[in-house]
């Protein structure tokens, strides 16, 4: 069968609500997920198996989008479809995948690592899987309550199966964190498996739909052959075959640190459109007293305020491809037994994804106080798309753990740097700055991506400087390391946005050879815009670590309010094209034909208490305390 996919998942009566999903309980709302869930993995699976195809352009990606109005929320398969057959696919041998990727397979999975008592010090965790050579099995088990994993998506009620991070025991050895594959539940009745406890968390802030869980093993055993052996190997003997770099367990965190990039840019464009539609319809005061109330997006600060969304979402799109195609040659790489852009890839990794994360949540949170009063319902969508995207700050590698790894790395370059040992191309600029080799400042996006990198050297000179005085007086290393954390943490952060503004720059330049003239313009308007924005939020840096001066700051922000102006008449058609339908927007606010008070009270007008004139609280409640009082 011959389908166009958006047509097609719009079609499917089942998956759209009539009761706004708010105004369920957390059971219902979970239920109701589930529902839709299966309903769109028999679509996937079709997909798979090409009984059904694509006749538009979209590829997967796409209807991934599509999800987020079919859910509104969270897929409660989402670990399922993005991590569980991920890792399998990554870090199981080619006799395992053969067995457990089959399109028809029972198992619903989900990706179980973090425990009550670890989330990111994972060496830390506490589960144990012992070789038992007399059975040729593992035992998983959890010896204490802090040892219960917890936070799993879809492990509460949906998953029958899991990937297990755990520590590996033979003999006696522990080989440290390796990855176990476990049935829980029974395929047919579902119930837990004998020796598994497990169940759902509760409600949290938002991925209220994907039954995020918790798991507790009572010497539960498994075949040996269900560890994930692509890399790492216990023989029948218990005889241990190392891998060849011991991060390589690690791989599916970094998968979905690069992946999480893209859909940070998603919803970056989703509350762009959002507000940027919203305030175009929206008229608030005239600007000259004997005008017109004026649409706030004529407002220039309306514009600072959005203007750098729409941006960003461009600047993360940009990046996230540029990442996903160093992940796919790094991993061409490691299958050739090659690491050696292994340590580069997980650094830029690490602190890309905790700067995009947090830019994105800051960046929809302006978006939702740029509507005002309106931003605050929940049918503007902006509190739903704010509490996913910050959900991205913690899981996947919480913020400040992932930049401290990105300092190791920076750490490793400013002390090649100062001991005057070669410099990989990349890292040069550190031995300009050490040498003092400034270049003149130049109010353009090179210069400012040059005065970025001053920042960089700047910051990770002072973070180092500060860990060798620690350690001179006396400290031992990873003392040293803790007390110099927040200017190590800051050097992080400047490196990731040097490496935003010069992709970014780089790409947009070669980008726009390729478009129309008038496309190219606006391309590298925004381009300029977000480089300019940085600059200029980041003047102090530069004035401490670069040669800019007070003029060259003062005609970046001219500069600056210029790209404002030109952007604006655009600024609508720049949201249109990210092309998202109403039905994934799921916003009062940002519909494309502009109706937003219509439609805002058709969404009030489904609220349950408007289903009585008098709600029946008034005479249970209200009345005898007012009307005794008036007696
Ligand atoms: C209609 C519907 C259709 C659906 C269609 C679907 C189709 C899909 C198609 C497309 C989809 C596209 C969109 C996808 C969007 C995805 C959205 C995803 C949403 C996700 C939802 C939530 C998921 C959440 C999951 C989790 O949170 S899992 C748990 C994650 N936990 C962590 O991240 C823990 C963080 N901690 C750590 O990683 C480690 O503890 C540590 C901090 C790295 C330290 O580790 P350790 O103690 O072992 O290290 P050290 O001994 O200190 O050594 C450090 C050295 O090791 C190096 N290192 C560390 N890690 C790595 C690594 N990963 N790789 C390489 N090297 C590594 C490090 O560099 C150090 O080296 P050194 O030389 O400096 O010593
Ligand atoms: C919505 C959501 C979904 C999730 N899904 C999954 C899942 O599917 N599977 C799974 O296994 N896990 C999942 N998680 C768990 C998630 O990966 C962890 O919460 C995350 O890795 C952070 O760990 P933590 O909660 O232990 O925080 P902690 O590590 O306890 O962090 C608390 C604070 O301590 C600080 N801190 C900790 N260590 C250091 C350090 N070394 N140096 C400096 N500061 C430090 C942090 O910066 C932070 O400020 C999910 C979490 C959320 C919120």
């Amino acid at each position: 069968m011959m389908i166009h996919t958006n047509n097609y998942i719009l079609n499917i009566k089942e998956l759209w609500d009539d009761v706004p999903e708010e105004y369920l309980s957390h059971k219902e709302r979970y239920e109701n997920a589930i529902k839709k869930a299966f309903i769109v993995l028999k679509v996937l699976r079709q997909l798979h198996t090409g009984n059904i195809q694509i006749t538009d352009h979209r590829t997967p990606t796409n209807v991934y989008s599509i999800q987020d109005g079919i859910f509104r929320n969270v897929n409660p398969l989402l670990i399922h479809i993005g991590l569980f057959w991920s890792t399998i696919a990554a870090q199981a041998s080619t006799e395992q995948q053969a067995e457990w990727l089959q399109p028809d397979s029972s198992m619903i999975g989900t990706y179980v690592q973090t425990e009550l008592g670890h989330g990111s010090f994972i060496r830390g965790i506490e589960t144990t899987a012992t070789y038992d050579s007399t059975t040729d099995e593992f035992i998983l088990h959890t010896p204490r309550l802090s040892a219960y994993k917890w936070w799993p998506g879809g492990l509460g009620n949906t998953a029958n199966a899991c990937l297990v991070m755990a520590q590996l025991y033979i003999n006696g050895t522990c080989h440290g964190l390796h990855i176990f594959l476990a049935q829980i539940r029974d395929f047919d009745t579902h119930k837990p498996l004998p020796g598994i406890k497990v169940g759902e968390i509760g409600p949290k802030m938002g991925f209220n739909t994907a039954d995020n869980g918790f798991l507790g093993f009572d010497n539960h055993r498994i075949p040996r052959t269900n560890m994930l052996m692509k890399n790492v190997q216990v023989l029948r003997d218990g005889t241990y075959v190392k891998p060849k770099h011991d991060k390589l367990t690690y791989g599916s965190m970094l998968l979905t640190r690069v992946t999480l990039i893209s859909d940070l840019a998603y919803q970056l464009s989703k509350a762009a459109t959002i507000a940027v539609r919203y305030s175009a319809v929206r008229r608030q005061s005239p600007i000259k007293s004997n005008e017109p109330e004026r649409q706030i997006l004529d407002f220039v600060s309306q514009q600072h305020k959005l203007f750098i969304t729409i941006a960003s979402s461009h600047v993360y799109r940009v990046v996230g491809l540029w990442m996903w195609n160093s992940h796919k040659r790094v991993t061409a790489d490691i299958h050739e037994g090659n690491m050696g852009q292994l340590p580069e890839l997980h650094a830029l990794a690490c602190c890309l994804k905790a700067i995009s994360s947090r830019d994105a949540s800051a960046l929809v949170e302006q978006c939702r106080l740029a509507c005002g009063g309106h931003g605050y319902m929940m049918a503007s969508n902006l509190p739903q798309i704010y509490a996913y995207t910050t959900a991205a700050v913690t899981y996947e590698g919480e913020y400040t753990v992932l930049l401290l790894q990105t300092a190791r790395y920076l750490v490793k370059f400013w002390r090649l740097a100062a001991e005057h040992k070669p410099l990989p191309q990349n890292f040069a600029y550190f031995e300009d700055y050490i040498k003092k080799n400034f270049e003149q400042w130049r109010n353009s996006p090179e210069g400012i991506i040059e005065g970025f990198k001053a920042i960089v050297a700047g910051k990770t000179k002072a973070a180092y400087d500060t860990l060798q005085c620690n350690l001179r007086n006396g400290r031992e290393f990873e003392e040293a390391w803790n007390m110099a954390s927040v200017q190590l943490t800051n050097a992080s952060e400047a490196y990731a946005r040097s490496l935003l503004c010069e992709v970014f720059w780089k790409e947009t330049v070669q980008l726009s050879t390729k478009v129309s003239k008038s496309l190219a313009i606006v391309l590298e308007q925004l381009a300029e815009l977000y480089l300019m924005y940085w600059a200029l939020e980041k003047h102090g840096d530069l004035l401490l670590y670069s040669t800019i001066s007070r003029n060259d700051i003062e005609a970046l922000q001219s500069r600056y309010e210029e790209l404002l102006a030109l952007i604006r008449p655009n600024a609508v058609g720049l949201v249109d094209a990210f092309d998202i339908r109403d039905e994934v927007l799921c916003s009062t606010l940002g519909a494309y034909d502009g109706r937003v008070y219509e439609r805002m009270m058709e969404e009030a007008s489904k609220s349950p208490l408007n289903e009585d004139v008098v709600n029946e609280s008034f005479h249970k409640y209200i009345r005898p305390v007012t009307m005794k009082n008036k007696l």
